[in-house]
C-alpha cells in the first residue's frame, strides 16, 4: 500500500508519522518548501519573522494585507507563534459528527503532547512529540493579571482543561528556547523509516483521478514534472493550498471549473467557501518603565472569556511585547491584543489564475461587528486602569476611543492567523469531505488539514490541525 501525503505541515507530518508506524506502508511526503535537513537552522527554531522563501505568497484581495503561510517542512507549525490551546469540548462537539466530538478527539490530543506540568492528568498526554509548557510570568503580564482580576476574571492554571475560562499562563509549544513544530519534534522521528519517502522542493500541481479514483499526484521539481503513482493521496496543503490542489485537479465549483477550462472530475460546490478566522485587534501602549515588559506572543498571560449570547461566544485577550511581530515598533512597546474567536462572518477562496484568491471576510457579519466594538471596548477598559497605576502611557489619540467604534474596527482588524474551513467536513452529504475526511465524489482521495474544520475552535489551531493529521491517519490505515 501506497499514499501520498501532500504537505508535510502540521497535520500532514503528524499523519506521515502515525501512517509510517506500520512498516508494511509506505509513505512519500510532498512538500513545496524545503527541508532543511536534521540540523534545523537556528531561524526555523527560535523566530517569527523569517526570510519570504518561507512564505507562500498569499495575501487578501480585499485588504491586500499579507496572509503568511509556513512553506517549508512543518508548514505553518515551523513560522507560528506557538501558543498550543486546544478548544472547548464544545467547539468539537458543534462539528456535527460523534467521530469529531470531543471525547473522540481527546485520544489523539493526548497522543501527540508531551505537557511538562499537566501531562498525567486523564485529559493531558506526557509521551507524544509535542512538547508543551507554561512560563513564570514577567511583572508586566503579573500587573495585567491583577487587573483582570479586579474587573471579574478568574485564574486558571491550564486554559486546556476542559471548560476552562479566565486568566492564566500561555500553555506554548516553544520549549527551552525552541519552537517545537513539526519540522524540530515530528520528522526526526520519520527520516530514519525505509518506507518513508520525503520530496521536498516540489510542488504538487493536481491529483491525477482515473476511473473515478485518485492514483497519483502530478509535481513540479528542478527536473520538471512528474507523476508519482499512489494507491491513495491524503491532501495535507492547508486552508489555501489543499483547495487549490482540488480545483486543479478538476473538483469544485463546475461552473469555474469550465470558466478555467479545467475538465470537471466532480462538482464540489462547497470548495473554497466557508472561509472562517479569527479576526484581531491590536492597541499598542508605551511601557513606563522598560524593565518590566510584557513577554513574547504566545508566552505571557492568555485571558479567554464569554460574551453575552448564545453558543458561547468567545473572546481572547493578551499583550505582548510587539517588536516580536513588528521590527519597527519601539523596543518599550505593548502589544496590547484583543480577538473575536468565535467569528459568524465567512470568508471565500476562489479559483485565480495563478495563486488562489482569498478574501477573509473579517466582520462582514453585523453581530461580529457588534461583538468586536464590545471586545476592544472592554480590552480599552483594562488598559485605561493599567494606564491609571502608571504602568503604561496612551498614544495622543487611541484609535480605540474614536468616536464610530465600529468604523474604526474594520480599519483595524487583522489576521490572527488561524484561517480553516475551505474544505469543510460534515456528515450529510453537503460537505467537501465527509466524517472519515474522504473528498465526496473520488475514491482513495481524503483532505487532513486545518480546512475540513467545519468551524474554527476558539483556540489556536495548531493542536487541532496536529489532532486532524493524527486520526486521518488511523482512517487511513484502514
Ligand atoms: C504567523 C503565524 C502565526 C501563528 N501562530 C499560531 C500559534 O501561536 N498557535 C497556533 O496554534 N497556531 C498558530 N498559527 C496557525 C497554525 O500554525 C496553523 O493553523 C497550522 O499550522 C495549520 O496546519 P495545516 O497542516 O493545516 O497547514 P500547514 O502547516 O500550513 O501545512 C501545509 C503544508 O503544505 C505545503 N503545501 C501547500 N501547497 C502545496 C503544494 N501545492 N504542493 C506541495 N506542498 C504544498 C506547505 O508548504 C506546507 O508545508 C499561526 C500561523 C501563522 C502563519
Amino acid at each position: 500500500m501506497r499514499t501520498v501525503i501532500v504537505g508535510a505541515g502540521s497535520a500532514g507530518l503528524m499523519c506521515a508519522w502515525k501512517l509510517s508506524e506500520d512498516p508494511g506502508h509506505e509513505v512519500v511526503l510532498v512538500d513545496a518548501g524545503t527541508d532543511p535537513g536534521p540540523e534545523v537552522p537556528g531561524e526555523l527554531r527560535t523566530e517569527i519573522l523569517l526570510p519570504p522563501h518561507y512564505y507562500w505568497p498569499y495575501a487578501d484581495e480585499a485588504t491586500g494585507a499579507f496572509l503568511p503561510r509556513g512553506k517549508v517542512f512543518g508548514g505553518s507549525s515551523a513560522v507560528n507563534a506557538a501558543a498550543a490551546v486546544r478548544g472547548h469540548p464544545w467547539c468539537y462537539d458543534a462539528w456535527g459528527s460523534d467521530l469529531w466530538s470531543y471525547e473522540a478527539c481527546l485520544p489523539a490530543f493526548r497522543a501527540i503532547e508531551a505537557d511538562r506540568q499537566f501531562g498525567h492528568d486523564d485529559h493531558h498526554g506526557a509521551d507524544g512529540p509535542i512538547a508543551i509548557t507554561r512560563y513564570e510570568q514577567s511583572a508586566f503580564d503579573l500587573a495585567f493579571q491583577d487587573t483582570y482580576r479586579r474587573h471579574g476574571h478568574d485564574p486558571v492554571p491550564d486554559h486546556n482543561a476542559p471548560g476552562a475560562l479566565g486568566f492564566g499562563p500561555f500553555p506554548t509549544n516553544h520549549v527551552d528556547g525552541v519552537r517545537m513544530s513539526t519540522l524540530v519534534a515530528v520528522l526526526p522521528r520519520i527520516r530514519a523509516r525505509a518506507h518513508v519517502r520525503l520530496l521536498p522542493d516540489s510542488e504538487v500541481l493536481r491529483v491525477l483521478v482515473s476511473g473515478g479514483a485518485a492514483c497519483g499526484v502530478v509535481l513540479r521539481d528542478a527536473r520538471g514534472e512528474h507523476l508519482v503513482e499512489a494507491d491513495q493521496v491524503i491532501l495535507s496543503a492547508g486552508t489555501f493550498g489543499t483547495p487549490e490542489i482540488l480545483f486543479q485537479s478538476g473538483i469544485g465549483p463546475a461552473d469555474a471549473l469550465r470558466a478555467a477550462w479545467i475538465p470537471v472530475v466532480t462538482d464540489a460546490p462547497q470548495l473554497g467557501t466557508n472561509l472562517s478566522d479569527h479576526v484581531l485587534f491590536q492597541m499598542n501602549v508605551e511601557v513606563t518603565d522598560a524593565s518590566e515588559l510584557p513577554m513574547p506572543g504566545g508566552r505571557g498571560t492568555l485571558l479567554t472569556y464569554e460574551l453575552p449570547g448564545e453558543n458561547h461566544p468567545q473572546a481572547q485577550m493578551f499583550a505582548y511585547h510587539a517588536p516580536f511581530f513588528d521590527p519597527t515598533a519601539a523596543p518599550d512597546t505593548a502589544a496590547v491584543a484583543a480577538a473575536l474567536v468565535t467569528p459568524e462572518s465567512r470568508g471565500r477562496l476562489t479559483l485565480g489564475r495563478g495563486r488562489a484568491k482569498v478574501r477573509l471576510g473579517h466582520l462582514s457579519d453585523p453581530l461580529d461587528r457588534v461583538r468586536a466594538a464590545d471586545i476592544v471596548t472592554r480590552a480599552a477598559d483594562l488598559v485605561d486602569d493599567l494606564a491609571a497605576q502608571g504602568r503604561v502611557k496612551l498614544p495622543d489619540s487611541p484609535w480605540w476611543r474614536g468616536e464610530d467604534l465600529s468604523e474604526a474596527c474594520r480599519a483595524q482588524a487583522l489576521t490572527y492567523h488561524h484561517p480553516v474551513g475551505t474544505c469543510r467536513m460534515s456528515r450529510d452529504g453537503d460537505g467537501v469531505v465527509d466524517e472519515y475526511l474522504r473528498v465526496r465524489g473520488v475514491e482513495g482521495l481524503s483532505v487532513a488539514d486545518a480546512s475540513v474544520m467545519p468551524t474554527v475552535p476558539r483556540a489556536h489551531t495548531n493542536l487541532a490541525a496536529m489532532m486532524i493529521g493524527y486520526r486521518a491517519a488511523t482512517f487511513a490505515a484502514r
